[in-house]
């Protein structure tokens, strides 16, 4: 048996307006989805979400992976199991760290000899298909670890301060979210267009003061890009709740991460101020997770 894994996400900057090709930057963090695989005679695929064969309803992004694999090399079956710690449809990139680490798992049992960059490519193909559109950010940074500046690819410096993390615990689906955004994209062009921008300008400011560690100013760039995403309407209620507690506790800068509509915000603070904020956006309602970035990605954890 091989066990695989690859890191979750959270979005500093960027998000949505990434997907019309503007620049984003995000931070694989210390939060990881396990994929077993050993030969078998058919394919299996077992999660929290239940045990089946190839179904693109319960597990749409393994069996695409299967699917891509089968145009690659010969492959009766598998036995695939999934072990998560992160969240499932929370903004942390759970479909992509499954399909990395799947990916991962599969081209080592198999032999296939994929670099690092096939398997990024591989997984983004993946996420377009069952996604819509899909950007490739979640799929390179969980397969590079690390902080990478999409599209350039580009890694920064590791983000050196605490990461809390406020789950609103209210599913939240990429694909449609991201369907919503190109709605009122179509509906109201000349005012999207300028905001999707504005969030891409985001990065652009925000790559020095990643490198220089400046956590104040880019804590400050991270609560005006919250206010961007909720003018597309990726916020709700709770995600703001959450975020007004992070920031009013200690916190240098918090927002959304991810597709939005539910799932989790990110809160960047310096690390003696972490449990304040966790403690906070507890208060509030929200469960919280203090982690810390890695730039380890996807990697063979045994076999
Ligand atoms: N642990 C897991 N086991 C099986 N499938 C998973 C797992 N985690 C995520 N997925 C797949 O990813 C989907 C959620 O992806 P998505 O809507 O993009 O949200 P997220 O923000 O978490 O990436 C799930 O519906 C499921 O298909
Ligand atoms: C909204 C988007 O920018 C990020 C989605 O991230 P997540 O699936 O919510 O973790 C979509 C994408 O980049 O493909
Ligand atoms: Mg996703």
């Amino acid at each position: 048996m091989i066990t695989c894994s690859a890191p979750g996400k959270v979005y500093l900057f960027g998000e949505h307006a990434v997907v019309y090709g503007e620049p984003a930057v995000c931070c694989a963090v210390d939060i990881r989805t396990r994929v077993s695989v050993a030969p078998a005679d058919s394919v299996t695929i077992s999660s929290s979400l239940g045990t089946t064969g190839i179904d693109f309803e319960t597990h749409p992004y393994v069996s695409a992976v299967v699917e891509r694999f089968r145009e690659i090399i010969s492959l009766e079956g598998v036995s695939i199991r999934i072990v998560s710690e992160i969240p499932v449809g929370s903004g942390l990139g759970s479909s992509a760290a499954v399909t990395i680490a799947t990916i991962k798992a599969l081209d080592t049992l198999l032999g296939t000899g994929l670099e690092l960059d096939d398997i990024a490519r591989m997984g983004h193909e993946v996420e377009q298909r069952i996604q819509g559109a899909a950007s490739q950010t979640d799929t390179y940074v969980c397969t590079m670890g690390g902080v990478v500046m999409i599209p350039q690819r580009k890694g920064l410096d590791l983000i050196d301060c605490g990461i809390v993390i406020g789950n609103t615990n209210i599913f939240s689906s990429t694909k449609e979210l991201v369907a919503n955004v190109a709605e009122l994209n179509e509906s109201f062009p000349e005012v999207i267009g300028p905001v999707l921008s504005s969030i891409g300008m985001m990065s652009t400011v925000g790559e020095d003061l990643v490198n220089s560690k400046d956590y104040v100013s880019v804590g400050k760039l991270m609560n005006i890009n919250q206010g961007l995403l909720d003018a597309i309407g990726v916020g709700c209620a709770e995600l703001s709740s959450f975020t007004y507690a992070a920031r009013n506790n200690g916190a240098y800068g918090a927002k959304i991460t991810g597709a939005g509509g539910g799932g989790c915000m990110v809160a960047i603070a310096p690390r003696e101020h972490v449990d304040d904020v966790a403690a906070a956006i507890a208060a509030a309602g929200g469960e919280a997770v203090v982690t810390e970035a890695t730039d380890i990605g996807v990697r063979e954890e045994s076999r």
